[in-house]
């Protein structure tokens, strides 16, 4: 009563204060159950803190905690006599990576990398310092644990062709069983045909909630367009606009970390807060052990008694075998590094980048969200109710076009999408996150100042551009060099133009005209001076709009010994070493046509089978 009365001096004869200390305390409860420490398995590193080392050599030890690596830890210690360890740099997630309109509310923060490109003159032109901000989850579900979820596995071509390259095993049959074994299909919808997906899986998989009827102006306007609607997306022979699958379930989101680590696994020890500095080689080109540092202070070299997987992602990994002295020999001479194994890590960095579209709507009905609004989100999704911060606006519908041919089966463009309501605080925070310079997010938010605001990202699915990772020094705290790669191949910038002069003509369509639809003209100073949406006009506009869709792979590419090109094999083991091997998005020969996360699960699942077979193991549960 007495904190009622000092806060707000309300007049209260005792049973409405008692109610309102009642309310608030039932509140904030709800509010601590929503993610605490008791929701994830415990963290060894207490133990190891205290003791002051390891116990014992471990049979397996895992780098990183993310979509590949939760999994491959999960999967080998169901093997009960198999000691596995699981090596983590970030801590658990915290409560924003619960629920779906959250996804971007960790970037900047300390639960991400915070990586950024290099500026290189051809792309990211309109962000400041003309660089790309590449953000990557630190934590237990790595970039599972911030990204939109959408689970699309690729299309059936992605895998002939790592295939066909030298890769028996990873044709789109063969890897089907391993996406299949991880999945959870939830949705009640009859659009999907029984079987296509697995079911009983431990990662859950079902359609975004979503109340947002602006989706269906866009099912017609790209119909108008000649462009339909497809039911799902399966094997990615589909081209449409689909309500797509996402790694959430009724608004909260699943990471592998929470599919695949148990709590109650004695022979797996997982450890935050430990970055790995690099993997010790002995003079036969064994991984012997690795090196980290525990808590930014104490280093701690362990011990595997088989292997050693690197699963730190696209920029972890080459980053961690450069450190340890595999990577381009001429490379690491340069920065004083040993030269253990002379392959080509960090090279063929591949991305999807994005580029926005900016459509103003509705401009004489707009409104602004109101306070209320979010209060009442808030309130509800601590009761347990229906709840807006359980919608997905961005992604519950994404298309997929093919933009050389109508029917074409492979797409070549995918679309996300992004409604905002008149002076929107999520597009001001999409804007920031992004990281326009001030010029042109000042651009975008005008857009928003009178009428409400539809975005639709144009994705690049099978680009030609490739990047590069490098190291900037041997210091493992250095972030690398990223060159992104974007559009240093014309031909990506063809596709982007064939894309752009098909969205351009939505607000010709009688369904976007009847939300008083316009393309929203940027003020992007190099551009202004050119004629409005020629060819040129575009080119202009790509190269400075151009951001990322946050999928790099590619950088430990998988191939045989005779591609000059591979640094893993078809087991994903690396060339050259024994008892050390990669399951992440960096083996992908090339980037699959689909969001890639549902494709590093797979790998995951994959990779660990094959430790498995290797060593004559049936799961044990
Ligand atoms: C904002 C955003 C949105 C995205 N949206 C989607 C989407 O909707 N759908 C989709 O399919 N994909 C999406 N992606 C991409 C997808 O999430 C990634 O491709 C996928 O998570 C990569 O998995 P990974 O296992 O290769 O790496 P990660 O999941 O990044 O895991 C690597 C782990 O290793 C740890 N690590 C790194 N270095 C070290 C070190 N030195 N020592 C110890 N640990 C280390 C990291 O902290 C991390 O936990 C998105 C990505 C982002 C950033």
């Amino acid at each position: 009563m007495e904190f009622l009365s000092a806060q707000c001096a309300a007049r209260s004869a005792g049973p409405a204060n008692t109610l309102m200390t009642l309310l608030l305390s039932t509140l904030v409860s709800k509010y601590c159950e929503l993610s605490g420490e008791q929701q994830w398995p415990a963290d060894y590193g207490e133990q190891l803190h205290q003791a002051g080392g390891f116990k014992h050599d471990y049979d397996f030890i895992v780098v990183g905690a993310g979509s590949a690596g939760a999994v491959v830890a999960g999967r080998l210690a169901e093997v009960s006599k198999w000691r596995v360890l699981l090596l983590e740099a970030g801590g658990d997630p915290p409560v924003e990576t619960e629920f779906v309109a959250w996804h971007m509310a960790t970037q900047f923060s300390k639960w991400d990398w915070q990586y950024h490109t290099q500026p290189n003159g051809r792309a990211c032109m309109a962000m400041r310092g003309e660089s790309c901000h590449w953000p990557r989850g630190k934590m237990l579900g790595g970039t599972n644990g911030m990204n939109a979820m959408i689970y699309a596995r690729g299309t059936r071509a992605d895998f002939a062709d790592w295939a066909q390259r030298g890769n028996p095993g990873w044709d789109y049959d063969d890897v089907l069983q391993h996406f299949r074994k991880a999945e959870d299909l939830r949705s009640t919808r009859s659009d999907y045909k029984v079987g296509d997906h697995g079911v009983g899986g431990p990662m859950g998989l079902n359609n975004y909630v979503s109340d947002n009827e602006f989706r269906s102006t866009i099912r017609a306007g790209m119909q108008e367009l000649g462009y339909g609607s497809a039911p799902d997306f399966t094997e990615g022979s589909y081209v449409g606009q689909m309500d797509i699958l996402g790694t959430q379930d009724g608004g909260r989101r699943i990471t592998t970390a929470r599919s695949h680590l148990r709590k109650d696994t004695p022979n797996l020890h997982i450890v935050r807060d430990a970055h790995v500095k690099r993997i010790n080689l002995n003079a036969k080109q064994r991984a012997e052990s690795v090196t980290f540092v525990h808590r930014g202070g104490k280093e701690y070299t362990v011990r595997a008694s088989k292997e050693i997987i690197l699963a730190a992602g696209a920029i972890g990994t080459p980053q961690i075998l450069m450190l340890s002295g595999i990577g381009p020999a001429e490379h690491l001479r340069s920065l004083g590094l040993p030269v253990k194994l002379d392959l080509p890590v960090g090279r063929n960095l591949k991305d999807h980048a994005s580029l926005p579209v900016i459509f103003q709507i509705d401009k004489s009905t707009a409104r602004k969200p109101t306070e209320q609004e979010l209060v009442d989100a808030m309130y509800n999704l601590l009761m347990g109710r229906h709840s807006k911060l359980l919608h997905h606006e961005a992604t519950a519908l994404t298309g997929f076009i093919n933009t050389t041919s109508l029917l074409g089966p492979n797409p070549d463009i995918q679309t996300t999408n992004f409604f905002s309501l008149m002076q929107s605080p999520e597009l001001r925070g999409y804007v920031a996150a992004t990281g326009f310079n001030e010029r042109v997010a000042k651009s975008i938010l005008q857009a928003n100042e009178h009428s409400n605001t539809y975005i639709t990202y144009l994705l690049h699915l099978k680009p030609f551009s490739a990047g590069s990772l490098t190291l900037q020094s041997g210091d493992y705290r250095d972030a690398p060099l990223i060159d992104a790669g974007y559009m240093s191949d014309e031909r990506d910038v063809d596709t982007y133009i064939r894309a752009l002069n098909i969205y351009k003509r939505l607000p010709e369509t009688r369904a976007f005209s009847q939300r008083e639809a316009a393309l929203h003209k940027l003020d992007l100073e190099a551009c202004n001076g050119l004629s409005y949406q020629s060819d040129d006009y575009w080119r202009c506009y790509i190269r400075h709009m151009t951001t990322t869709v946050y999928h790099p792979v590619g950088t430990a590419r998988m191939g045989p010994a005779t591609d000059p090109t591979a640094v893993v094999d078809a087991r994903l083991r690396v060339h050259g070493a024994q008892g050390l091997r990669v399951m992440d998005a960096s083996i992908m020969p090339d980037i699959v046509a689909a969001n890639t996360n549902a494709a590093c699960i797979m790998i995951g699942e994959k990779g660990a089978d094959m430790i498995k077979q290797d060593y004559q193991q049936h799961t044990e549960l």
